[in-house]
């Protein structure tokens, strides 16, 4: 008799997939290693920015009242009597009648209160003197310590991603070393005496195991390291060895094919054989509904069983092992973001579970737009080239027309800290 399995909502699995997470421990790295890392500790401005008051322009530091009258016709001439760079600090201070000749960036000299751009400026004398023909009001062009941003300010918090920007604050505050928290290692095991590797040549019965090159991307993209394992032929003893083989090595194992309820279905048996607790075995969701994720009591270890079908395989994926990868690097924004968006094109079929639907979202004059992209199966291969989001139609619903609203998960998001649909 075939097995017949009870389907749990996605919020419930993906709740029962959060309460399993393993945070990662921390580690040190230098800061050119840190990138698309997740920072372990908060980071706090321990100084000022800009640490004094500086110049933002190539010119002259001036007393702005020394031009208080000066005009076309009644220039006013002030004596240059230092010059500074950025990383220098003038020897004098400006008094009445006088400038200092500064570049970008150099520390505002004492006394002066205002700068004034070369080009404004006329050079008199082989640049010992300048003329400047028009009032400058007090504090003009002048870049202000702190206005960047004020000593103690908490910058980034803890679980935040790493990024260029988040990088380039580290090293304005002098984070040669950054604390962040380790990648996960994932393993990757495709299962299926139909797979051939990438590069054989295509014989009768027999399909290319695309599932786990998608994978390996996929875990990249989630900040995981994936740790590839090959393929394993549909024998039970073989591929339970093999699966026990390589937990030791991995944190987590994404398995693909294997999971529903057909004769060489054999990851329920290998689960069992494991002593893994199984989590949930089906889910009320397309596709992707047989996907499974157990866990092992004694390493604390999670087994995500992703179905063969390579739709089913991808959807899984992000709904599931994605955000356990981002939560177990101590990522904030685990989940995938959600959006609003009007349908471009009728969708007809009826929805008796969630649809994940692939799809190509766009944002145009201040909307999100959604299309559906290539067929809707779980056997498809290709929607997968175009689909940048999962356009979500809930379960119970009829089909939809072009101009209704639906929800759209963005597969390249900033990521959210909730999941909703
Ligand atoms: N009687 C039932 N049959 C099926 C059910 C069901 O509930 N009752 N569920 C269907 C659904 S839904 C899906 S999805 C698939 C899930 O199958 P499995 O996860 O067990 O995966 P396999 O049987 O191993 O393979 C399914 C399909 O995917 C191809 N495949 C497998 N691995 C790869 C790979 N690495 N790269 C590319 N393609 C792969 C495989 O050749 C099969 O065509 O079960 C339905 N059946
Ligand atoms: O996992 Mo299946 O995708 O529901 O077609
Ligand atoms: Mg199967």
């Amino acid at each position: 008799m075939v097995e017949r399995r009870k389907p749990i909502s996605v919020q419930e699995a993906v709740s029962k997939v959060m309460n399993h997470v393993h945070l990662m421990p921390e580690e040190i790295v230098s800061i050119d290693d840190s990138d698309d890392g997740v920072l372990a500790e908060d980071i706090y401005a321990d100084h000022d920015v800009p640490p004094f008051n500086r110049s933002p322009y190539d010119g002259f530091a001036i007393i702005a009242e020394d031009t208080s009258h000066a005009s076309r016709e009644n220039p006013v001439t002030l004596e240059v009597i230092e010059e500074i760079g950025a990383g220098d600090v003038a020897q004098n201070s400006v008094g009445h009648g006088q400038a200092i000749r500064i570049m970008t960036g150099a520390a505002l000299p004492k006394g002066a209160n205002a700068i004034v751009m070369l080009e404004i400026v006329h050079e008199k004398n082989d640049g010992k003197k300048i003329e400047i023909k028009r009032h400058i009001k007090k504090f003009d062009n002048i870049s202000w310590q702190g206005e960047d941003t004020e000593k103690g300010a908490l910058l980034l918090e803890k679980g935040h991603h790493v990024t260029p920007g988040v990088k380039a604050v580290l090293a304005t505050f002098g984070y040669a070393k950054v604390k962040v928290y380790k990648q996960p290692v994932i393993g990757i095991i495709a299962t299926g005496s139909e797979l051939l590797n990438v590069s054989e040549p295509l014989v009768p019965g027999k399909i290319r195991n695309s599932n786990a090159h998608m994978i390996i991307s996929q875990v990249k993209q989630a900040g995981g390291m994936p740790k590839y394992f090959g393929q394993l032929k549909d024998d039970l003893e073989q591929s339970f060895q093999g699966v026990k083989k390589v937990l030791s090595e991995v944190d987590a194992l994404i398995t693909t094919g294997g999971v529903s309820v057909g004769d060489f279905d054999y990851l329920p048996d290998i689960y069992q054989k494991l002593g893994a607790e199984v989590l949930f075995n089906k889910v009320g969701m397309r596709p992707g509904s047989v996907t499974t994720v157990a866990y092992l009591p004694d390493s604390g270890k999670i087994l995500f069983g992703l179905s063969g079908n390579p739709s089913s395989c991808f959807v899984g994926f992000e709904l599931f092992a994605g955000p356990y990868i981002k939560a177990s690097q101590g990522l904030n924004n685990k989940f995938l973001d959600n959006v609003e968006a009007t349908l471009t094109h009728d969708f007809p079929k009826p929805n008796p579970f969630n649809r994940f639907v692939r799809s190509r979202v766009t944002f145009e004059n201040g909307y999100w737009h959604s299309q559906p992209v290539g067929l809707d199966k779980s056997n498809i291969v290709t929607s997968l080239i175009g689909a940048n989001a999962l356009m979500v139609l809930p379960g119970g619903t009829r089909g939809y027309q072009k101009g209704d609203k639906v929800k759209a998960l963005l597969l390249n998001g900033e990521g959210s800290e909730q999941f909703c649909l």
